[in-house]
Order: structure tokens, then sequence, then C-alpha cells
């Protein structure tokens, strides 16, 4: 590869789409899917039509569901779907030597035409076992994607599902990913900045990610800033014209005779303030009049962070600008958000300013879910979390479990049977619909044969679980939704795709569809994923076909 295709590879590129990641290739695959299109090749398989499911078993971080993500980025992937002269001669150097030479001419063919997609909408919430997509075609081909799509839905749905319970945690507070520099890697950052703020989170650090997929970026500055300054006398520029116009005014100035005066409010000795982050906060604020946000735990939260802090607010409102807030990144969070909005509550009233009680408290450093609902408990006054390392690392589970198996050749269905009940894949191309209740409920998701007709509004279906005879309830839904739609078919997507912000906004439109018990932290309760009786049946006889009877000697 020459040092140019390399740099191509990697960029991402605009299209009538959006963006698409360019290392999404048909070679970003297992070795083994191009093995097995050969041998499928080569024992004749070309005209073979297959369907499989992409299902997970379990919910991630001990939760009862998932957010569906990773939908847009599959289709864009199975739109350029193709083989380039250079991927087919890294193959033809790869694989054996005595691999057919027509093989390559058929590889270099390949597109996905004669694959159709099925999948629920980007965003929805699911659960397991129940098909989030189904892809049937050609079996070569459709082998082919297998690698591809389970890398592009695995990471997605488990990120966009980190970030919806860190919403559902923090509630109505901002959200802010700051995880690139703890990511897995560029593409993985990259990928936990767009599913993070479709999960939930109102904006990102990263710049990229920001152009690329529109969503706001946001940010503060570091500890190394502030400790670049060790006193006010390396303030190269302190003046700032007021914001209504005029003259320069020292904002240097006006800030020491701030800290002064607020010392006796603050209980505390001007001389134990750092003089070097007030600079920083001076030289910060005169950079950044109408943005201004300091990071106040560089020294001491109390003694020093918030008296300079709220000494250059203070400078700036005498010029008309109001300061945006705080950013703590050490101690206790709880206990000192809670200080800082009393220092600003006091100013408000002392000097009547009524926009100072309401000064953004931010709050970082290694935040996960449970942080944010214990400091809940505890009682805080943060409005915004900065969240980097736990949630674009998932580090309370780093992987979702999709696969990828096929469930019906020519007609025929194909069923993995396993000792592990769980581990049983549903045979037979499948529909699911999920059934609401007359105040607006999700109850359950039906799987049925695709043959079998729709569950209808108003009438009674029998819903049984798929393993436990015993297990099965009517329910009469008021509100019957199909979940699996086509959109893929003929060589072209045949939805409309919705943008970031639509899907963002239907993770929450579905989750609100969820019962509180299922959502909650702590043992929540599962929700139900069935199986018509034709499906149970189907499934149970085809069961006992396969399963081999032992012999006792
Ligand atoms: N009130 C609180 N309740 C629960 N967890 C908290 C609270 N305040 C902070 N935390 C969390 O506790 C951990 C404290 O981290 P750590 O022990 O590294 O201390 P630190 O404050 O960062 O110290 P340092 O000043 O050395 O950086 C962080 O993960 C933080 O999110
Ligand atoms: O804590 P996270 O959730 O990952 O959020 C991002 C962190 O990144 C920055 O720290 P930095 O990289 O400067 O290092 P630090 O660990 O010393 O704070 C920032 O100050 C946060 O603490
Ligand atoms: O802007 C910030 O405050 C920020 C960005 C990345 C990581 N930590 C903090
Ligand atoms: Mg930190």
């Amino acid at each position: 590869m020459t040092e140019n295709t390399i740099i191509e590879a990697y960029h991402i590129t605009e299209t009538r789409l959006g963006h698409h990641n360019r290392i999404v290739q048909p070679l970003l695959t297992d070795l083994y899917q191009i093995t097995m299109a050969y041998a499928y090749w080569k024992s004749g398989k070309t005209k073979d039509f297959s369907v499989f499911d992409l299902f997970f078993r379990k919910n991630p971080f001990q939760g009862e569901f998932t957010i569906f993500a990773g939908l847009e980025e599959s289709l864009k992937f199975l739109k350029r779907f193709h083989y380039s002269e250079s991927d087919i001669e890294y193959l033809r150097q790869t694989l054996p030597d005595t691999i057919d030479d027509e093989f390559f001419d058929y590889l270099s063919k390949l597109n996905t035409n004669d694959v159709t997609l099925y999948a629920v909408e980007e965003g929805s919430v699911v659960f397991p076992r129940v098909p989030l997509m189904r892809i049937e075609g050609p079996l070569i081909i459709v082998q082919l994607l297998e690698t591809t799509l389970l890398t592009l839905v695995n990471y997605a749905s488990l990120m966009a599902t980190n970030a919806a319970r860190y919403r559902m945690a923090a509630g109505d507070l901002k959200l802010l990913e700051f995880g690139l520099r703890r990511a897995q890697g560029p593409d993985g950052g990259l990928s936990a900045s767009k599913y993070s703020y479709i999960g939930g989170f109102d904006g990102t650090s990263n710049v990229l990610a920001g152009k690329l997929f529109n969503i706001p970026v946001k940010g503060t500055h570091a500890h190394s800033y502030i400790t670049s300054f060790t006193d006010l006398t390396e303030l190269k520029t302190c003046m700032l014209i007021p914001k209504a116009g005029g003259e320069f005014r020292n904002v240097s100035q006006l800030a020491i005779s701030w800290r002064l005066k607020l010392t006796s409010l603050f209980k505390v000795v001007s001389m134990e303030a750092s003089d070097g982050e007030l600079a920083a906060f001076i030289s910060f604020a005169v950079a950044f009049p109408d943005g201004f946000m300091a990071l106040v735990d560089t020294y001491d939260v109390k003694r020093s962070g918030l008296l300079n802090f709220c000494a250059v607010a203070l400078a700036l409102n005498d010029l008309g600008y109001q300061a945006i807030g705080i950013r703590i990144d050490s101690g206790d969070l709880a206990y000192l958000s809670n200080v800082a909005r009393q220092f600003f509550l006091e100013i408000s009233k002392k000097y009547d300013i009524p926009w100072f009680a309401g000064l953004t408290i931010m709050a970082s450093n290694d935040i996960n879910e449970e942080t944010i609902l214990s400091l809940n408990d505890q009682g805080h006054k943060i409005d915004c979390f900065g969240i980097g390392t736990h949630l674009v690392t998932c580090q309370r589970q780093p992987a979702l479990g999709c696969v990828f198996k096929m469930v019906e050749l020519n007609g025929q269905p194909r069923m993995k049977l396993s000792q592990d009940v769980g581990k049983v894949t549903m045979p037979g191309r499948k529909d699911v619909y999920r059934l609401y209740s007359e105040s607006g409920d999700a109850l359950i998701d039906l799987l049925q044969k695709s043959s079998e007709e729709a569950p209808q509004v108003n009438q009674k279906v029998l819903c049984r679980h798929p393993f436990e005879e015993s297990k099965r309830a009517y329910v009469t839904p008021s509100k019957v939704e199909k979940l699996l739609r086509i959109y893929w078919k003929d060589g072209q997507i045949i939805e409309p795709l919705p943008n970031l912000s639509e899907i963002r906004n239907k993770v929450q439109a579905s989750l609100r569809t969820l019962r509180p018990d299922i959502k909650r932290n702590l043992n929540p309760t599962p929700f139900k994923v069935a199986v018509s009786y034709n499906l149970y049946k189907f499934l149970h006889d085809l069961w006992l076909q396969n399963a081999p009877i032992g012999e006792l000697s």
C-alpha cells in the first residue's frame, strides 16, 4: 500500500448521505469470512439464498434495555460495498496459491444489489433475542457482511446505551463527553462522541466529531493553563473594552479590588489565594469575555479557586459581561458544588446581580453512572458533568455481544443448538411486533414466523416464553408496531434516514415507552420477549429433530 492509499483509507469523506468513514470497507472483516466465501463458491453455493439475524443475548451494564445504533453506518457500508483492485491484489497475495483465479473475478464483481436488509429503527430500545437486523440474500455475500455489520452495531449500540443510562441518572442536567484522550483509538473516540450524542449527551469536546456530525462542541481549559502563570506581573494584557463600548478598562485592577472585598464574605485571607491562578483567570477572561469558565481546583477550591473566579467574574460584570461558571475536577464534588453555589447566591444577593446565582457549576473527574446516582442521593448543586473515561471505554461492560446467525437457507430453517438454552437460535424468517398497552407502555415484543398474520389491535394474542412451556400470557394490544422495516433493497436505501438529532429524540421517545422498573439502576425488571404459538411449536419441533438422542451405557 502506498502512503497515499493509507491516508485515503483513514479519510472520512463527505457523501450525499453525510460523512462516510472510509475505514469501513469490505476488507474490514475477519479472514474466515473470505475463506468461507471461497469454499462456498468452490462447492457451488453461489445461488444459495440465506436469511441471517443480527441480535444479542444479554443487555449490557446489568440493565434490562439496550439502544440500537449503527444502522446508518451499516447502510452506507452496503452502498459502498466493493472490492477495489488493490483489495483483490492483496487477497491474491494473501490467500493460498491454490485458489482459482476465477474466484477473484467473482469477488471483484460482487455488490449488495441482491441483499435485502430489514432493521429496527435506529435509536429504538431493543431487547435480547430480538433480531435488530434481518439480512437476506445470496449466502456468500451475506456471510461476507457479518463482521463489518457486527463491528458497526456492537460498539455503537453499547455506547448509545451507556450514554442513555448516564442521561437517565443525570435527569435534565447537561452532559458533555470529554473522552477522546482515553478512547479506544481515534476511530473509537469519534464513534464515542457520535453515539454518546445519540444516547442523550448535549455536546462533546471532540472538535472533529463536531465538524463531521454537527454535534455541539464545548470545553473549558486544563490545569496546565492555570499552572502556566505564577503571578500577576506575567499578564501581558489585562485591558478590555466594556461590552457596550467605550474606553479600555484594566480587568486585573478591578479583579484585585474585588478579591479584597470578597475575602470577608468568604471568610478567607486574600494571601491564601493563588496569584498565578488569578492571573490565569484574568487572561482567559480577557480572551473570552463572553465565555468565561474557570477551572477552580488547581490549588484549593474554597481558599483560592472560588475567590479568584468570583473576583474576575465581578470585574467582567463591571464591564457588562456575564461569566459562564466554574469546573471542579477533584475533591468531594457534592460538597464543593454546594459551597460554590452558596458563594454565588451570597454574592448575587449582596451585590444585587441576579444571574450570579445561576452560574454554571461543572463537575468532572472519573465520573460514572454510580457517581452521578450517589451525588443525587447526597444532594449537590452541579449543573453539568464532563465525562470521559468511564463513558467512552464503557468501563462497566466493554462489549455488547451481538451475533450474526443463519436462520434459513434455501427456504429451510437453520438452527444452532446449545447446551445453554439462551444460546439456541430462533430458526426461520421472522418478524417482530411490539405490543403496547392503552397507556402507551410497551408490554412485550412478539416474534412470529414471517408467514403468520400480524397481531391486530384489540385482538387477544397468545405470547409464549420461547423455552419455558408454562410461561405464557394473553395480550390484547392497543397498538401494534412492526419493528423490522426494509431499509435496503435492490441496491438502494429505500427509507429516508433521520439525522443525528432526530435519532437522539427517538432514543428518548423510545425510552419513555418503558416502565420505570425496567429502566431502574438496581435489579431492573426484564422486559418480556415472547414467541407466537406457531413459532414456539416450529422451534421446539425443529429442536427435537436436530438434537441427537444419546445412548447411556
Ligand atoms: N461526593 C462524592 N460522592 C461520590 N463520589 C465522588 C464524590 N466526589 C467525588 N467523587 C468521585 O470520587 C473519586 C475521587 O477521585 P480521587 O480519589 O482520584 O480524588 P481526587 O479528588 O481526584 O484527588 P486529587 O486531588 O488527588 O486529584 C472520583 O472518581 C470522583 O468522581
Ligand atoms: O475523568 P474523565 O471522566 O476521564 O474526564 C475527563 C478528564 O480529562 C481531564 O483530565 P486529565 O486528562 O487532565 O487528567 P487527570 O486524570 O489528571 O484529571 C479532565 O480534567 C477530566 O478529569
Ligand atoms: O474542555 C474541558 O474541560 C475538557 C476537555 C477534555 C477533557 N477534559 C476536560
Ligand atoms: Mg481527572
